[in-house]
């Protein structure tokens, strides 16, 4: 005996679903084997191809098997052409069989919505492709040139050291390169600041106003302080940690590692940092005696105080700060290090 189901149905503006009952078909309470059949005459042209969307087999398997217990045939129908049809059949009475499906029913303008709001979350989704791209592109690039310049620093300085050239001059050949390098690691200050990248502003203030003070006042303003030796340790130190840190970084901006860097950018700084530190403290302590001796950037004081307050009074203050600003920088980088390995170790389990 051939049943007739009762056919649900909606449309969005590209398609129809319709859903096939076959518990509540005519002849309802009839068991065992049947036929179902029924036939609508689309009020629109259709693309031949409707897609079959079936409940699970109740085996849960996907072998094709005889499905004994099967109530519902869900049945997709692309339109030929996009757009919203007043009703579903060329017929303007309705078929008995046919009835709305309130389940996923929409108006037109819901519709309408609904494409509006996908449309929009593709949009923002491009947007926040296109500004995760920026931001690789941004943060490669920047890490890029600091291990350019670094390098080139590194390699100059070791060449010179392995000729036994003068560490006189270092000041001369290497400060344009280490000056562009210093500026722009303002950018990571910055990029701290707007969240950027996953770190906080104040321990890379404090490096970059630690170097810069030494770079800019230090060994800028004094030509007494450029001829002295400790100007190749202070560079060399600065960049035998960057030649590391900055790779890295590169790597990070494509979700890679390599172990080897990371543990050289996470373990070389102990060594390093307190020898970088006293290699920057011995030059304000240098310095010293030349601000005294030259007034340099001395305050002048009203008379009854005396004449003029020497900066090396702010450099006796700025050496007790660097070993605040080692010590709490020191404190950071452990951090980082125990985060770093422990994560490591959680990936490795
Ligand atoms: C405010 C006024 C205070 C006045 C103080 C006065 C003086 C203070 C002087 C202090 C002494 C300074 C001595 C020093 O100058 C001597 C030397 O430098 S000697 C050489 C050895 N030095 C070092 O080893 C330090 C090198 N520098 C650093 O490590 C950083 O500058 C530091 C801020 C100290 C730490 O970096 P950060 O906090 O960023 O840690 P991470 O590297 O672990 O990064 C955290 C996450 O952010 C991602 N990140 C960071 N930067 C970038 C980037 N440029 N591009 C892409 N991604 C970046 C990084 O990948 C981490 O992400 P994740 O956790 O997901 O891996």
């Amino acid at each position: 005996m051939t049943l007739t189901p009762l056919v649900y149905w909606a449309q969005r503006h590209e398609e129809i679903f319709l859903r096939v009952e076959l518990t509540d078909a005519q002849g309802h309470g009839a068991k065992g084997q049947h036929l179902y059949d029924f036939t609508l005459e689309f009020l629109l042209p259709v693309k031949a191809q409707a897609s079959e969307v079936l409940l699970p087999c109740p085996c849960s398997c996907s072998c094709p098997c005889l499905l004994t217990d099967f109530r519902q045939v869900n049945i997709s129908v692309k339109k030929e052409q996009w757009g919203w049809w007043e009703r579903l059949t060329k017929q303007e009475r309705k078929p008995l069989f046919l009835a709305p499906d309130f389940d996923c029913w929409l108006d037109e303008s819901d519709a309408e919505m609904e494409i509006k709001v996908s449309n929009e979350r593709k949009a923002s989704r491009h947007d926040e492709e296109g500004s995760i791209s920026l931001k690789t592109g941004f943060l490669f690039t920047y890490n890029l040139v600091q291990f350019l310049g670094f390098s080139w620093i590194f390699v100059n300085m070791t060449i010179r050291l392995l000729k036994f050239d003068s560490f006189y001059d270092t000041f001369h050949t290497i400060s344009s390169v280490m000056f562009f390098c210093q500026i722009l690691a303002v950018v990571e200050v910055l990029n701290a600041a707007f969240g950027l990248v996953r770190t906080s502003v104040t321990p890379n203030l404090i490096q970059l106003f630690g170097r810069n003070f030494v770079l800019f006042v230090i060994f800028g303003c004094l030509e007494e302080m450029q001829n002295k030796p400790v100007v190749f340790f202070v560079f060399y130190l600065w960049s035998a940690i960057e030649i590391f840190r900055y790779p890295f970084y590169m790597l990070g901006c494509f979700n890679t590692e390599w172990k080897i860097l990371t543990w050289l950018r996470y373990s070389l700084w102990m060594p390093l940092y307190p020898l970088g530190a006293l290699a920057e403290a011995v030059a304000v302590a240098q310095s010293i005696p030349i601000f005294d001796k030259t007034n340099l950037f001395s305050i002048p004081l009203p008379r009854a105080l005396g004449t003029s307050l020497s900066f090396s009074n702010v450099l006796r203050v700025h050496l007790v700060l660097m070993f605040l600003g080692l010590f709490l920088n020191f404190r950071h980088l452990y951090k980082q290090r125990q985060r770093r390995f422990r994560a490591t170790k959680r990936k490795a389990h």
